[in-house]
């Protein structure tokens, strides 16, 4: 990460739309994701927080819209390093019998010059991703050998590992026990404490609500809320039962409660 205090939005997506098969998924998204921000895109099944996440990190084409990463224009920015992708959990369970320290050390290989050996620098920051994921004593353990939130977690260290400045996570918490959940929100808050601008995708946020400033709700393909978050607990810092706190932008009403 970038020790300088940054200024420019790690994220600026204007007027965004994305089409899959020629079906609108996303319109008119506006998104602006200022540096060190933790925001949780939400919304039901289908509403388009997945091609979202998709579309910033350009694994989605827009089929209109600007993007710039890091007050890059999205066509002329290369410095992936800066971002970390952590996909749904589903795709780590692949065929290959990988131990976690290979998991988390690919995610080094964004930084490493080709055919080099493995520096010391590399080595500790995959040590460093692995203690902060709470997974050191697991490093020579199976991927397939752990629990589906200990390899939730493995995917974290290895975005980790890469050093980037800004994370994508989807689904992070999806069908993660209570324990891992916990442990997967203090790495997160360790990360944010470290500078670190977050985007993750929840259904529910359970113990990761406190960590989170902002929500951007969706709803069919487009945002439907974009403010404080609304916490059941009523310990909020923002009284969310208030209606003047749940002003949605671009005036559409609020409908029901978050899914
Ligand atoms: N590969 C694809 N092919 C066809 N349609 C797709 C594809 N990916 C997404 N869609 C459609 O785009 C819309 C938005 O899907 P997306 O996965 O982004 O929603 P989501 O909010 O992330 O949902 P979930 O919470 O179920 O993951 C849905 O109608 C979905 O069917």
């Amino acid at each position: 990460m970038t020790t300088a205090a940054p200024t420019t939005p790690p994220v600026e997506l204007v007027g965004g739309a994305v089409a899959i098969g020629g079906r609108p998924v996303l319109r008119g998204i506006d998104l602006v994701v200022e540096p060190g921000a933790f925001v949780a895109l939400l919304g039901p099944n289908g509403s388009g927080k997945s091609t979202l996440v998709r579309a910033l990190t350009g694994l989605r084409p827009l089929a209109s819209g600007t993007l710039r990463l890091f007050g890059t224009p999205f066509a002329q920015f290369h410095d992936w390093r800066r971002i970390g992708f952590v996909p749904q959990r589903s795709s780590a369970e692949s065929g290959v019998p990988a131990s976690v320290w290979e998991t988390v050390a690919a995610g080094r290989l964004t930084r490493r010059r080709l055919l080099r050996p493995m520096s010391s620098s590399d080595k500790t920051a995959i040590a460093d991703a692995l203690e902060l994921v709470g997974l050191a004593d697991r490093a020579k353990d199976g991927v397939a050998t752990l629990s589906g939130g200990q390899q939730q977690r493995v995917l974290i260290a290895r975005a980790l590992a890469g050093d980037p400045d800004l994370f994508f996570l989807d689904e992070p918490t999806a069908g993660v026990d209570a324990r891992n959940q916990r442990a997967l929100a203090e790495a997160l808050g360790r990360l944010r404490d470290r500078g670190a601008t977050i985007v993750l995708v929840a259904h529910e946020l359970g113990p990761l609500a406190p960590l989170v400033e902002r929500a951007v709700v969706m709803r069919e393909g487009r945002i439907a809320y974009d403010g404080p978050p609304r916490h059941d607990d009523g310990h909020s810092p923002h009284d969310v039962h208030h209606h003047e706190t749940l002003r949605p932008r671009h005036g559409l009403p609020l409908e029901g409660r978050w899914p």
